[in-house]
């Protein structure tokens, strides 16, 4: 068969740009980079249509951030239905084997072949429909789930990145460094770096302090020649966000089934008014400028502008 002509070839033909967001150490907030990622794309535009993949096997944290815990994939002839985060407008579409778990506390312990089949299956079998963006939020380090993805995406794909996320310390920075060397080692262009966790704000006088070293990421990118995309605070509102998507879980799993998703609506509504959506803003408007850049698409001359010709 050949390669344009694969079940992963055909499905991921309507997908515009994907985005894998990486980093070399655990704990660095790239699941919430890749959420808040997913929720500012798709708040880029009134059209715009996000997919969010979540392929950290053992660890998704993807539907709990997103407030869709305990909701389940629909399979259609068509294949897998994505869980839409905001109900019927379906414009931003995740999914992630939390979805397919009996419950959420069940682990799930398997070796590489069975990990390569789910990634195969999640890139064959979801019916993502016209996408411009996938984004896919990967486990730390350079694991199997990598190495899967690329073995069934670049061959059919020419519009594949990553942006990689770190904390400022010098810890982090050098497992940032493996992560980046990996992307060259396999060719795949990377957008920028994201240095999260970079300072707190208090939340009573606005007065930043330093709880880790600074500036280590504008070291690295500029070391590297990398874009540094931008640096995200810690926030106490987005973890009280992401923490109240968790818990509204077990109350209102069942009733949402039936009901739609108004609490996902209230999430990224609540999102969009946090200092974080805010601080995220230039960073999402570098990622749609890079990839204009990166596709050929001729670059717009102002953030504004790269939203709508993306
Ligand atoms: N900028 C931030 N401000 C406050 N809390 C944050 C920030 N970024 C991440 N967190 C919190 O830190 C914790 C770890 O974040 P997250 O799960 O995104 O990290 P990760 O790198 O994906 O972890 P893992 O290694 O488990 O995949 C989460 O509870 C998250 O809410
Ligand atoms: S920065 Fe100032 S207001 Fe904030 S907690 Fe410290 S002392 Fe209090």
């Amino acid at each position: 068969m050949a390669a344009d002509e694969t079940p992963v070839a055909k499905r991921l033909k309507s997908i515009k740009h994907i985005i894998i967001v990486c980093s070399g150490k655990g704990g660095v907030g790239k699941s919430s980079v890749s959420a808040q990622l997913a929720l500012s794309l798709y708040a880029s535009s009134p059209t715009a249509r996000v997919g969010i993949l979540d392929v950290d096997l053992t660890g998704p944290s993807i539907p709990r951030m997103l407030g869709l815990d305990g909701r389940g994939v629909l399979q259609s002839s068509e294949g897998w239905v994505p869980v839409y985060a905001d109900g019927s407008e379906a414009r931003l579409g995740c999914m992630s084997v939390g979805f397919l778990l009996k419950r959420k506390e069940d682990s799930v312990v398997w070796r590489g072949p069975k990990k390569n089949a789910m990634i195969r299956q999640f890139l064959s079998d979801v019916r993502w429909g016209e996408l411009d963006y996938l984004v896919i939020d990967t486990p730390p380090g350079t694991s199997d789930e990598h190495l899967s993805l690329l073995e069934h995406m670049a061959p059919v794909h020419s519009r594949l990145s990553a942006v990689i996320v770190t904390t400022p310390q010098a810890v982090a920075l050098m497992d940032a460094m493996k992560c980046l060397s990996f992307t060259r080692t396999v060719n795949l262009p990377v957008l920028g770096l994201i240095e999260n966790m970079s300072g707190y704000v208090c939340p009573c006088c606005g007065e930043v302090s330093n709880v880790f070293s600074t500036g280590g990421g504008r070291e690295m990118a500029r070391q590297e020649e990398l874009t540094l995309l931008g640096s995200l605070p810690v926030d106490t509102e987005l973890v009280t966000l992401l923490d109240a998507a968790e818990s509204a879980d077990s109350e209102q799993a069942a009733d949402e089934l039936s009901h739609g998703t108004e609490r996902t609506f209230q999430l990224i509504d609540q999102y969009q008014r946090t200092s974080s959506s805010k601080l995220f803003k230039p960073i999402v408007e570098g990622v749609i400028s890079a990839l204009a850049v990166s596709s050929g698409t001729p670059q717009a001359s102002s953030a504004e502008d790269a939203k709508i010709e993306s």
